[in-house]
């Protein structure tokens, strides 16, 4: 389609028209907190380093959807409804095993996350959202179990949400390591403020449809490359680079991929205009997974790449750069990526979900029409 000319537009007339929507606050939120000069991003009133360094990934859920911490009881509760929720309905292991095995998984997701709708119990959105927050998981190991010509395994009636879907994924117990990590990844991608599946999910609820609609909508919106997928998009970069064999040389990837005007993926964000707290983290988990892992390589490409971007572009790291090369470093499968951030953002979009149905109000903004108007209708054969 051809560009639009808005050049005989009067654009004061519509001071708040901005393309993408970028800077426009839409919504009043108590969910989290970002400075974007700062690199600070906080949940709830906690700082995401004081959570990356004692939080669950459950307690992050409880946090979000509560504005406080869960005490004892509370946080054992949701974790015993967690677990009796893990389990997929029969219809829905079934289409795993029906679709095809080279489908998108985040495809994939989206659909088996629109049938659990079928069968619910009742319309409480607290249960729907420990539902979905359970089921995900079992969706994304299956999905790959089945794929891999592997039995699925169900989930255990123990564990974290961490451990049962590594175990769920593998099929044995992931060591304390292991679960650790992906706990943290956990935390870490949980919640972002009006990111564009977060606001895609308000949009769903504010017209007061369901939350597994508000979901689904989101979990197609976390799959565009520009948002969640870029963390697939990263990982297949640093394939690709690894392809090259002894002339792989990440600066000068980095460089070729710029003059062709191409976008280097997991960098760049709306917000933020420094590094991302989240990726602090996450590379310093890179750095030691892929010590441990024989994958020095991976981390040494990605701190050239980092270089290289602020050298040529003064352009920084998002989640979804260093979020890859710890994937690969447990063994995780990279078109599954974005399903891992799916499992944990689940529990941002639900929070907003609630807080959007506590005060809701229709989302419909405005488009400036710039078409042609009073056109006379040709017949079609005269066309
Ligand atoms: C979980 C998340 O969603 S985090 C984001 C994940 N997405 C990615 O990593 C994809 C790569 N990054 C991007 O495409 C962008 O940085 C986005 C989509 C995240 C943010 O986009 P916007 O705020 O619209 O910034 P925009 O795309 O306008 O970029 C501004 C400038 O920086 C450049 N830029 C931004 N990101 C990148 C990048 N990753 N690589 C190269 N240049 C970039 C743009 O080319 C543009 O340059 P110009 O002014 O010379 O034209
Ligand atoms: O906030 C955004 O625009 C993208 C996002 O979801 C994140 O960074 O976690």
């Amino acid at each position: 389609m051809a560009e639009q000319n808005l050049e005989n537009i009067d654009l004061e007339q519509y001071p708040h028209i901005n393309k993408g929507l970028a800077g426009i606050v839409a919504f009043s939120t108590t969910k989290s907190f970002i400075d974007g000069q700062t690199g600070d991003l906080i949940y709830a009133g906690y700082h995401i380093d004081t959570l990356a360094e004692n939080a669950t990934f459950e307690e992050v859920c409880f946090l979000l959807w509560n504005d406080r911490l869960p005490n004892q009881e509370e946080l054992d509760e949701l974790h015993n409804k967690l677990r009796s929720e893990r389990q997929l309905p029969e219809p829905v292991i079934e289409y795993i095993k029906n679709t095809r095995k080279d489908a998108e998984p985040m495809a994939v997701l989206r659909t088996a996350v629109s049938m659990l709708a079928d069968f619910q119990d009742d319309s409480n959105d607290t249960n729907h959202a420990i539902a979905v927050t359970a089921q995900i998981p079992t969706i994304i190991a299956a999905f790959d179990r089945v794929r891999n010509g592997k039995e699925v395994v169900s989930p255990l009636d123990e564990g974290s949400t961490a451990f049962n879907f590594l175990y769920m994924l593998n099929g044995e117990k992931p060591g304390q390591a292991a679960e650790k990590t992906m706990n943290l990844c956990l935390v870490l991608h949980a919640e972002h403020g009006m990111n564009a599946s977060t606001f895609t999910c308000r949009t769903i609820c504010a017209t007061e449809s369901d939350m597994f609609s508000a979901v689904t909508g989101a979990i197609g919106a976390l799959k565009g490359p520009l948002h969640g997928g870029a963390n697939t998009a990263v990982m297949n970069m640093l394939l690709n680079l690894k392809e090259q064999g002894e002339n792989a040389d990440p600066v000068k990837f980095t460089k070729e991929k710029l003059n062709k005007k191409e976008k280097m993926m997991g960098f760049g964000h709306r917000v933020y205009k420094t590094f991302d707290p989240r990726a602090v983290h996450l590379r310093k988990m890179s750095k030691e997974l892929s010590e441990e892992t024989g994958h020095e390589y991976l981390y040494e490409w990605s701190e050239a790449m980092v270089k290289t971007m602020k050298e040529e572009k003064n352009i920084d790291p998002n989640v979804d750069f260093f979020s890859a090369s710890v994937y690969y470093s447990i063994g995780i499968q990279p078109d599954l990526y974005t399903c891992i951030f799916t499992m944990s953002r689940i529990s941002g979009w639900t929070a907003h979900f609630f807080e959007q149905k506590a005060n809701n109000r229709l989302i419909r903004p405005r488009a400036l029409y710039v078409g042609e108007k009073n056109l006379d209708w040709v017949p079609v054969e005269d066309r």
